[in-house]
């Protein structure tokens, strides 16, 4: 058995790299699918598409706590979760601003004095031909360019908002696009030693060497050590934008075990960028195959590179947990 840490390091640049990429597509239209009814939308700066089939069903329906509008110092929510990654959606369609600051978004996020989340998700109008746009605040207020297990949700949510998908919880499949894998793109200092890619790299990190690619594989890395050894990663120099670590198990060519850091949010149950990043390393490292299981502490995701596209599709649940109304 071969333990590998991560990636992070090896995802962590590639997943800031694959949202950084994405970026630069600002306004290009994907498609989002429920059933019959097919949405387009941005994220963010973003695109993704997405297909979503209906697995359970609900016995309530939300459509009285979803039409609620909001009088002042009030913010009605819905709580999602993809795996443990746990996010709260905002309707936001009729405005292309967001409801709440960054800082109000984060004091949202503390498990202690607030709801309680990863992040917050808007659901905003779309842009250039979308029809929606998704923007999302990390933990910490800060804004990312992409999340995988909250576009999951967000596809769910949006599926509620136009009431063509009544169950508790979905399967939903993304194509997160294609992979970008140019060492300035991530964005990471360190040099490009595999065309313009990072791989097999050395980075040391707290006087610690570690061999990282656009991810980091090969060390071993036990979860007490997460909350020490993730900030590190995080901040370190050759991370310009900061950067989200996966730290890898291989199991076999089809089936990887990940912890994840998570930039602006620290350890989480589950990252879909991070995994999809760490699917695009593993392969570029001739270690797995292009179709895997990622195992995670919050379940399991499906991750493809499809050589016929280059896009990397993610498939995992989106689940509602409660409705809530929070005084700002
Ligand atoms: N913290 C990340 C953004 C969120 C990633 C997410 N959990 C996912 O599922 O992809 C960042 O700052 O890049």
């Amino acid at each position: 058995m071969e333990i590998a840490a991560a990636s992070t390091v090896s995802v962590a640049p590639q997943l800031p790299r694959l949202t950084n990429a994405f970026s630069r597509k600002l306004g290009s239209i994907s498609s989002l699918s429920f059933g019959s009814l097919k949405r387009n939308y941005c994220v963010g700066k973003v695109s993704a598409s997405s297909s979503v089939d209906v697995i359970t069903a609900d016995k309530i329906s939300p459509a009285s706590f979803l039409d609620k509008r909001e009088t002042g110092g009030v913010l009605h929510f819905v709580k999602y979760h993809g795996l443990g990654n746990d996010f709260i959606l905002v309707d936001n369609r009729d405005s292309s601003e967001p409801k709440i600051t960054q800082e109000q978004a984060a004091k949202l996020c503390d498990r202690n004095f607030g709801v309680g989340a990863d992040g917050v998700i808007f659901a905003m109008p779309g842009v250039n031909g979308t029809d929606y746009t998704m923007r999302i605040f990390n933990s910490d207020g800060s804004e990312p360019e992409m999340c995988g297990n909250g576009v999951r949700c967000f596809a769910r949510f949006i599926a509620e908002l136009e009431r063509t998908c009544k169950g508790k919880t979905v399967q939903v499949k993304v194509d997160m696009g294609i992979p970008i894998l140019k060492a300035q793109d991530v964005p990471t200092k360190l040099p490009g030693n595999k065309g313009e890619a990072v791989i097999q790299a050395e980075l040391v990190v707290d006087g610690v060497s570690w061999n990282v690619a656009v991810l980091v594989w090969a060390i071993l890395i036990v979860s007490h050590l997460l909350p020490e050894i993730g900030p590190k990663f995080e901040h370190h120099e050759m991370f310009p934008a900061r950067t989200n670590t996966e730290f890898v198990e291989v199991l076999s060519r089809s089936h990887l075990k990940m912890r994840v850091w998570e930039r602006g949010a620290g350890a989480t149950l589950a990252c879909g960028t991070g995994a999809c990043a760490l699917v695009v390393a593993a392969v570029l490292e001739g270690r797995t195959d292009r179709k895997c299981t990622v195992d995670l502490p919050g379940g399991p995701l499906e991750i493809e590179w499809k050589e016929e596209d280059n896009h990397i599709y993610m498939t995992g649940p989106a689940e509602a947990v409660f409705y809530g109304s929070a005084l700002l």
